[in-house]
């Protein structure tokens, strides 16, 4: 499922009205009968209803089902992608869609641009899209939302990240400024770097490898494990030392003075320090980095690593900044943290590192430096369009055309 945002221009704001009364009546119905979507939509007279029902049907945002008792409609992921999008866009989040830069194993990321044209980065998160096994009806969260459980989860998915970038970012921590969460998306700013993933060199391993534990310490000594620290959802960006900012260097010279500077992006399995398995997760976070350094840096560091214990006494020491508390209060709750634990478990969603083999360790170093190079390359142009502003700026430019004006078509 990809989003095709052409179509939404062409919508009305009785189409949008008709598309959230059948998200609401998913809520409780696997299949959501016709007189409940044209009672909940509020709108007098069925023509406008069945002709709204029809438009959306036909491109692919709600799709009938026959049912053995009555005939209804379901929502498909692009009738929620549409409603997300549309909520951006009145707040003024969005106002055009441009380029997926990359497809996750559970989201999709594109960029958006604003009106004044500045981009930011839109995630929708998709859960269960890759992995699916059969989830377990009789689990309480399931209970009542057999079909809608994607829906749901989903956006306990972006629930969940918003909530964390925003207590993370508000601490000072690298990551994303998050500027909106809707459903099953969220809205944040673009990190013009790279995966650490795709840095084939680094002038100082030494120095990225503990400015990267002490990150694992630094979210340790706040009450988090990331739980999925790795190279793929760690981004790297190049920034030059503000002292030799505008002194009429060369670019070679101010190539000397650049400082990589690590920025965390995503973290679904983020953990509470409390939680059961907290020291095996912290342990996991610190063997990927030390492993990943030596395989593709040839760097091993003289000591060895943090240690859960000294994680834990650091975190003695900052009392009242705990942000596994502080996400809680903020509306991701405990029962939610839960629920989305289980499903993820139920069906099959891996850490990345696991997902994507960066765990597999392979004495045949060669071989593995070969394979990587294959798929760096593959992904580097996947990934150029982000970091090419002017690539960019072309993108966003056809897209004016392809704004977002569904809801101002009243
Ligand atoms: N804020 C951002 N700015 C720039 N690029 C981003 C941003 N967020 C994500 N990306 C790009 O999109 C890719 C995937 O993002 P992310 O890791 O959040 O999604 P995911 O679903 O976990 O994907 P995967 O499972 O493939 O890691 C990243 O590797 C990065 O290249």
């Amino acid at each position: 499922m990809k989003l095709d945002a052409k179509a939404i221009r062409y919508l009305t704001s009785e189409d949008f009205r008709v598309l959230a009364a059948v998200e609401a009546g998913s809520r409780n119905h696997e299949v959501v009968p016709t007189p409940l979507i044209s009672q909940l939509s509020g709108l007098r007279g069925g023509s406008g209803v069945n002709r709204a029902i029809s438009n959306l049907a036909k491109i692919n945002l709600i799709a009938k089902v026959k049912n053995a008792k009555y005939d209804g409609y379901r929502l498909a992921y692009g009738g929620l992608d549409y409603l997300a999008l549309n909520a951006h866009q009145k707040s003024k989040t969005i106002y055009s869609v441009g380029n997926q830069i990359g497809v996750g194993k559970e989201s999709d990321i594109i960029v958006v641009a604003q009106h004044d044209g500045s981009q930011r980065i839109m995630k929708i998160h998709r859960l269960g899209r890759i992995s699916f096994r059969t989830v377990k009806t009789n689990r309480d969260y399931l209970r009542h939302r057999s079909s809608a459980s994607w829906m749901y989860m989903s956006r306990l998915a972006a629930m969940k990240e918003f909530a964390f970038m925003t207590a993370l970012r508000n601490h000072g921590f690298s990551v994303p400024e998050p500027i909106a969460q809707n459903r099953h998306t969220i809205v944040m700013s673009l990190i013009d770097a790279f995966p650490l993933r795709q840095i084939a060199k680094v002038a100082d391993p030494a120095w990225l490898y503990s400015e990267l534990m002490n990150m694992i310490l630094e979210l340790a000594r706040y009450g988090l494990i990331h739980g999925d620290f790795n190279e793929f959802n760690i981004l790297i960006k190049e920034e030059l030392d503000d002292e030799f900012k505008n002194k009429g260097l060369t670019e070679e010279e101010e190539d000397e003075h650049i400082r990589l500077v690590p920025v965390l992006i995503d973290f679904p399995q983020m953990v509470s320090v409390d939680h059961p398995n907290a020291e095996m997760y912290f342990d996991r976070d610190v063997e990927c980095i030390k492993r990943y350094f030596k395989r593709k840096f040839h760097f091993v560091s003289d000591s060895k690593g943090p240690t859960f214990a000294e994680a834990r006494k650091k975190l003695a020491k900052n009392p009242g900044k705990r942000l596994d508390v502080e996400v809680e209060a903020s509306g991701f709750s405990r029962k939610m943290a839960r629920e989305l634990e289980a499903y993820m478990k139920d069906v099959g969603v891996k850490p990345d590192g696991e997902a994507r083999g960066s765990d597999e360790e392979d004495d045949d170093e060669d071989e593995e430096d070969e394979e990587e190079s294959g798929s760096e390359a593959e992904e580097s142009s996947e990934i150029h369009e982000t970091k090419d502003s002017g690539d960019l700026a072309a993108s966003t430019q056809q897209l004016e055309g392809l704004q977002i004006s569904g809801s101002s078509k009243q």
